[in-house]
């Protein structure tokens, strides 16, 4: 796999690092790939990482889509050490699942007395995908599933 995030000292001043979470599915790489080529890709479950670097009002954004599946779950929070920001996806279409993300949400922040590496001023994105199809929740919905308010985020 052997990809490593640089530490805060050795990125440039204007460089900010963004973790793609969510579980798998959710379309994080779908979401990746749009914002870096502007289309959307077909896509594989992704083992391990994708990376990729946008530049965007004079600062360098770089992105790294950690794969969802359960087996990959524990790199995120090895990759949110020296995260500025952590986007998290979420498949508004699969309520069967919400459970589950809001899970994994709480245990990347830290619960049961395993420390969360993701320092509490970095902001937390949820983005509620695939809106498109029917009956996806609302962003009202996932938002209270997810128990958002309950996050020690800034
Ligand atoms: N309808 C719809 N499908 C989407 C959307 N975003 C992603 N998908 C589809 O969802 C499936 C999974 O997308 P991925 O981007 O591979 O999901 P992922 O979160 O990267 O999954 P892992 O790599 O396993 O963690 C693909 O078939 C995508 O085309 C969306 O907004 N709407
Ligand atoms: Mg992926």
């Amino acid at each position: 796999m052997g990809g490593c995030v640089p530490s805060r000292e050795r990125r440039a001043s204007n460089s900010r690092v963004l973790l793609l979470l969510g579980l798998d599915g959710s379309g994080a790489t779908t979401i990746l790939y749009q914002m870096v080529l502007g289309r959307r890709l077909e896509t594989i479950p992704t083992l391990g990482f994708n990376h990729e670097v946008i530049r965007y009002d004079g600062l360098e954004f770089e992105l790294w889509d950690i794969g969802g599946l359960d087996k990959m779950r524990p790199l995120w929070r090895q990759y949110s050490r020296e995260a500025n920001g952590i986007i998290f996806c979420v498949d508004s279409a699969d309520r069967s699942r919400f459970p589950k993300a809001a899970e994994e949400l709480k245990k990347f922040f830290g619960d049961g007395g395993r420390r969360s590496f993701v320092l509490p001023d970095n902001p937390l994105l949820v983005f509620a995908n695939k809106q498109d199809v029917a009956n996806a929740a609302s962003v009202a919905e996932i938002e209270e599933v997810l128990d958002l308010s309950s996050l020690p985020v800034g």
